[in-house]
């Protein structure tokens, strides 16, 4: 026993009180000498078993700072300025009398709400989206209209043998269907509930009306809009819905494209379109479509007045260690470029870091702004007249805000930053560091032969009481393509506290790590990232870091994926393992996830709608899978999974779970009925942290 569970629960129950921030804005109606800073958290709250969010203000004068105190915002879906800072517009989620999801837009000045609608009421479209990965809410320059994205409203499904739907019917009521109550509706797949086909909708503040716009195509669905200079029109992105829907989430390579008044269509996987502050610019992210589901971006430009396109940031293929590797970036912040039009700040993944960064979309220069030691992640919320907000952290320093102006072209790494928090807390037992591990001959890619790769070794800065070295967690993360940043992450700063080493695996094909490590993948999992964890692990054994015969391994997802495959091809070397929502059976995957284009990825075919394996294909899409080596595996195995999992649906696991129980293996699976791909659910990420760490504790020697 590495702690007791009494003294686990009381470390989760701290560590879950440091909050995370999901936005930040620095106001923009501002009195002179001061300046208005508004940010939004969360934080977990185990009591109620649910996510608290709360909304806190700064004013900054100079180099002071006065906070105002939280409030809690649960019910704000959207709360966004007006561009002159005098009006704000919140989407709020309410409940009607009888228990159902509502949704009001309201209009606030400072001194007041000056406009509230029952969306509902107004019966024009469906549920509007959240920030997710479609949705938008923007002011009209003029600030008399607002563009959001809704859910496309449907005719009401009735049975034929409901009298008073079929009476309706023949009184020519609109809107009323007969026989469609079963019909299946094809979502966005994983975490987008019930998105179907959005819209695009306008609320005209002064009529207090909502009107949906008509000439999107019907076979795409419409998101991330914003308005054209001086509200002469909209460009937004339309994600295509080919012959059938396919996840949408963790995949910014679905086919879509950039409508956009005057300039026709691009047709490449496009996303966040942004005007430059001069009204002068569009930028907006582009990538091939298909293929890695998370790859290296380009940053495209469009001239406004010549229409003209060019490439800002191309792809990075290859790059040293310390160079600029690349644009892997979901989405464009709202606000993110200076006063002079020409320089984007930017949060990048650099390796196992996440650094802030400033892109000149005329020279194409790429320039890193931060690299202190401490801080081992930067993310940005905002700039406003060149002011930068930001927040920092690492594995043991929970978030914190912090303010800067930007200095001059060329000069930007010299920002001096204000913190706006006054005690930047820190987890003082934990210490982190970023290992580089060469990649042996043998093992080397036939075509990137130069391609290294890195981990995030976290331990504890205290003595163990027996005098053993700690017990050593190998954690790959998913994706495959996704990275590990040293950042504050809950989990890892309570294995540490309860006496784990950790060693998070950036195996090659992990995103920020260029293109050619990306591609460096293609059609070899299963053998060249399980190498490399195992690699890792070996290389912190021989540096006298930990003992052999005391590691452990866990993953969710494709890390999940690697952890069976740790187990399964190296029988004698892990004494447990944790599996979140593993892909087990990549032939068995391919007809149940949202995302069957991943499994052919994965072996190096292309994707086509009409694809269907043949025999040769399910050889290889079995060869690849962890169930492969199931009659080898002797580690014993806890599975944690979402009963939601529409990516990797929980068949998988429970695929492990029965060879195993077959084979005499001791195996424990957790089932989180709320739970979709990520255990996330408060109450259940809580209780799969303390089982994993029952479960590690029970198998150590
Ligand atoms: C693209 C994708 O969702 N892949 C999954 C198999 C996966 O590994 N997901 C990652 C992001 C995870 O950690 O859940």
């Amino acid at each position: 026993m590495v702690l007791e569970l009494e003294d686990a629960v009381d470390i989760y129950r701290e560590c879950s009180t440091f909050p995370s921030v999901t936005s930040g804005r620095i106001c923009n109606a501002q009195a002179p000498g001061h300046v208005r800073v508004y940010t939004s958290w969360s934080q977990r709250d185990l009591e109620k078993g649910e996510l608290v969010k709360f909304g806190r203000g700064h004013i900054v004068q100079l180099d002071i700072v006065f906070p105002t105190p939280a409030t809690n915002i649960a019910s704000e879906q959207w709360n966004v300025e007006s561009p002159s800072g005098k009006m704000r517009a919140i989407v709020r989620k309410g409940t009607s009398k009888k228990g159902e999801e509502k949704q009001f837009i309201e209009i606030w000045t400072d001194s007041r709400m000056q406009q509230c609608i029952d969306v509902d009421s107004l019966d024009v479209h469906g549920k509007i989206y959240e920030n997710g990965e479609f949705g938008c809410l923007e002011w009209s320059h003029s600030e008399t209209h607002l563009l959001f994205v809704a859910e496309k409203k449907v005719a009401t499904s009735k049975s034929y043998f409901d009298r008073k739907a079929m009476k309706d019917l023949e009184e020519g009521k609109p809107d009323v269907v007969l026989g469609d109550e079963y019909l299946y509706k094809e979502t966005w797949g994983e975490q987008m509930g019930s998105k179907v086909q959005s819209v695009l909708c306008v609320f005209d503040i002064e009529a207090g009306a909502v009107s949906v716009l008509e000439n999107i195509p019907d076979d795409v669905s419409p998101g991330q809009a914003v308005w054209c200079p001086d509200d002469l029109g909209i460009v937004c992105v339309g994600w295509s819905h080919e012959p059938y829907h396919l996840g949408i989430i963790y995949c910014p390579m679905r086919k879509s494209v950039l409508f956009c008044p005057t300039l026709g269509s691009i047709d490449q996987s496009v996303r966040s379109p942004l005007f430059s502050p001069d009204q002068k610019k569009l930028l907006f992210l582009e990538n091939p479509v298909g293929g890695p589901h998370f790859r290296c971006s380009e940053l495209k430009m469009i001239d406004w007045s010549t229409k003209g396109v060019v490439t800002a940031v191309p792809i990075v293929h290859s790059a040293k260690d310390d160079e600029f590797q690349g644009l892997f970036n979901l989405r464009l912040p709202k606000r993110c470029m200076a006063s002079d039009s020409q320089r984007l700040i930017l949060t990048a993944q650099w390796r196992s870091q996440s650094a802030l960064i400033v892109v000149d979309v005329e020279t194409g220069e790429v320039r890193r702004m931060t690299n202190d030691p401490q801080f081992g992640s930067w993310q940005f919320l905002d700039v406003n007249n060149n002011l930068i907000l930001a927040v920092r952290s690492s594995p043991s320093r929970p978030q914190h805000l912090v303010m800067g102006s930007l200095p001059e072209a060329g000069q930007e790494d010299t920002i001096k930053w204000t913190p706006l928090d006054d005690e930047q807390e820190e987890v003082k037992e934990i210490d982190w560091k970023i290992l580089s591990i060469d990649v042996p001959a043998e093992r080397r890619h036939p075509q990137f032969g130069d391609l290294s790769y890195e981990c995030i070794l976290l331990q504890s800065k205290e003595k163990s009481s027996d005098g053993k070295k700690r017990p050593l967690i190998v954690f790959p993360h998913g994706g495959p393509n996704s990275v590990f940043t040293a950042d504050f992450a809950l989990y890892n700063a309570c294995f540490v506290r309860c006496g784990f080493s950790l060693l998070m695996v950036n195996y090659r094909g992990s995103a920020g790590f260029t293109q050619n490590g990306i591609d460096s993948l293609i059609g070899r999992v299963g053998d060249q990232d399980v190498k490399d964890c195992q690699g890792a692990a070996e290389k912190v054994i021989e540096m006298g870091l930990a003992d052999r015969d005391r590691v452990l391994v866990m993953g969710g997802s494709h890390g999940g994926f690697l952890t069976c495959h740790l187990i399964g091809q190296y029988p004698d070397f892990y004494k447990a393992a944790v599996a979140r929502n593993p892909v087990i059976n990549m032939t068995s995957m391919f007809g149940s996830t949202d995302i069957p284009d991943w499994t052919y990825t994965q072996i190096g075919l292309t994707f086509d709608f009409k694809s269907n394996p043949d025999a040769d294909i399910y050889a290889e899409l079995y060869n690849r899978s962890p169930i492969r080596y199931v009659d080898q595996v002797k580690t014993p195995l806890m599975l944690a999974i979402g009963a939601k999992d529409q990516r990797v649906p929980p068949k998988q696991a429970h695929e492990m779970r029965k060879a195993l129980q077959a084979r005499g293996v001791q195996v424990r699976a957790l089932c989180y009925s709320e739970c979709e791909h990520p255990i996330s659910e408060v109450k259940s990420e809580a209780d799969c942290f303390i089982n994993m760490l029952k479960w590690f504790n029970e198998h150590l020697p």
